[in-house]
């Protein structure tokens, strides 16, 4: 599978960031941001219910639990139907949970020239700017720092702020936390599919070279919310991503069943979802979930999302040591009632990046 048939593209990024955008006098919103919602009943994305309380508490997840049993059935059932849900009692103290949400702050307060010494550029996602989209597709009402932070040694600290002095000892506690939540979550889900309980992590490298990049979000408040989309709808290309909402301004939205659903603020919870490889893996037991990012009109909004990604040795292309994995839906998830969903695919980040700038979901490419 390649992705050669897809016709290329131009790829763009606007030209300020929006924090800078709405310092104008001018507060018109620009055409390139409005956002052509695909049918009507879409119209108004604020009066939506919230999502089922897809709760789960980590500490139930592990073999002394008398509650295991249990909690394992809750999660295969809330990933398949879902494909996300809020994670409690994980370990992550409030303070570091604060401390994460407050780096990001101080990235973001920083004077705009000192931000753009580290702007990523059209052909690397990592650094200071909004994602690329391809030529004439709206932008998203949101300004990022994304960083490489695991393995430890992969690290760019050219796009790091290191004269912050908490950034850099905060965001490696953050990691290696996460880190932590990570195996015991893809060693839980492995567990309620009836797999060996490594399956997941031994895919993606091993606990010590998968791949981790953390994003910063930052979505301004917008003059004209109904008509602006603080990220559009899209699935992640992780296998999961792990993610930090705001503490107090909502804004997240997930699909189920052609629907959207406003996803609650749990306090202190990490929200978890499932990317577009652990979808293939799990041969589509587990869903990748579509989500978007509405904007408040009054307040800006922060997240910290953290994508996990298989590892893989080789070196070639812009998407660097990413290329040439091959994944694909596990055997043991095949049989006569569940046929292979998808096919064997190498390097399936960079398939996803064919798609993920048109709005584009890359997954149905790979489909059988
Ligand atoms: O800000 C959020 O709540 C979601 C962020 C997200 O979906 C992403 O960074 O891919
Ligand atoms: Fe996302």
């Amino acid at each position: 599978m390649s992705a050669s048939s897809v016709p290329p593209m131009n790829l763009e990024l606007p030209s300020k960031p929006v924090q800078e955008l709405i310092k104008s006098a001018d507060k018109e919103v620009p055409e390139r941001y409005i956002y052509q919602l695909p049918n009507r009943s879409d119209d108004n994305h604020f009066e939506i219910e919230y999502m089922d309380s897809s709760v789960i508490d980590l500490s139930l997840l592990s073999a002394s639990s008398s509650s295991q049993h249990e909690e394992l059935r809750k999660l295969r059932s809330v990933l398949s139907s879902w494909g996300c849900l809020q994670l409690i009692n994980h370990g992550l103290s409030s303070s570091l949970l604060d401390q994460i949400r407050q780096v990001g702050k101080e990235f973001f307060d920083l004077p705009l020239e000192v931000k753009q010494k580290h702007s990523r550029t059209l052909d690397s996602f990592e650094g200071y700017g909004d994602d690329t989209v391809s030529e004439g597709q709206s932008y998203n009402w949101n300004d990022r720092l994304h960083l490489k932070v695991h393995p430890l040694d992969h690290r760019n600290f050219r796009l790091w702020p290191e004269y912050l002095p908490n950034f850099r000892g905060t965001l490696e506690e953050y990691t290696m936390e996460l880190r932590r939540v990570l195996k015991t979550i893809l060693e839980a889900i492995a567990k309620s599919l009836e797999l060996d309980e490594n399956i997941f992590l031994r895919e993606c490298g091993g606990e010590e070279s998968i791949n981790m990049f953390t994003r910063f979000n930052y979505y301004p408040p917008c003059s004209d919310p109904s008509h602006v989309l603080g990220l559009k709808p899209h699935s992640d290309g992780s296998v999961i991503t792990i993610l930090l909402q705001d503490k107090q301004v909502e804004g997240l939205q997930v699909e189920k069943d052609k629907q959207w659903f406003k996803v609650p603020i749990v306090p202190d919870a990490l929200f978890i979802n499932i990317g577009d490889q652990l979808e293939i893996m799990s041969n589509g037991i587990l869903k990748s979930v579509v989500h978007k990012v509405v904007i408040d009109k009054e307040n800006k909004r922060t997240s910290v999302a953290t994508v996990s990604i298989p590892h893989s040795d080789k070196e070639i292309g812009p998407f660097g040591e990413l290329i040439d994995k091959e994944i694909g839906p596990f055997g043991e998830l095949i049989d006569k009632e569940r046929p292979q969903m998808y096919k064997r695919i190498k390097n399936y980040l960079s398939v996803f990046f064919q798609y993920y700038p048109r709005g584009e979901r890359a997954i149905t490419a790979v489909k059988i």
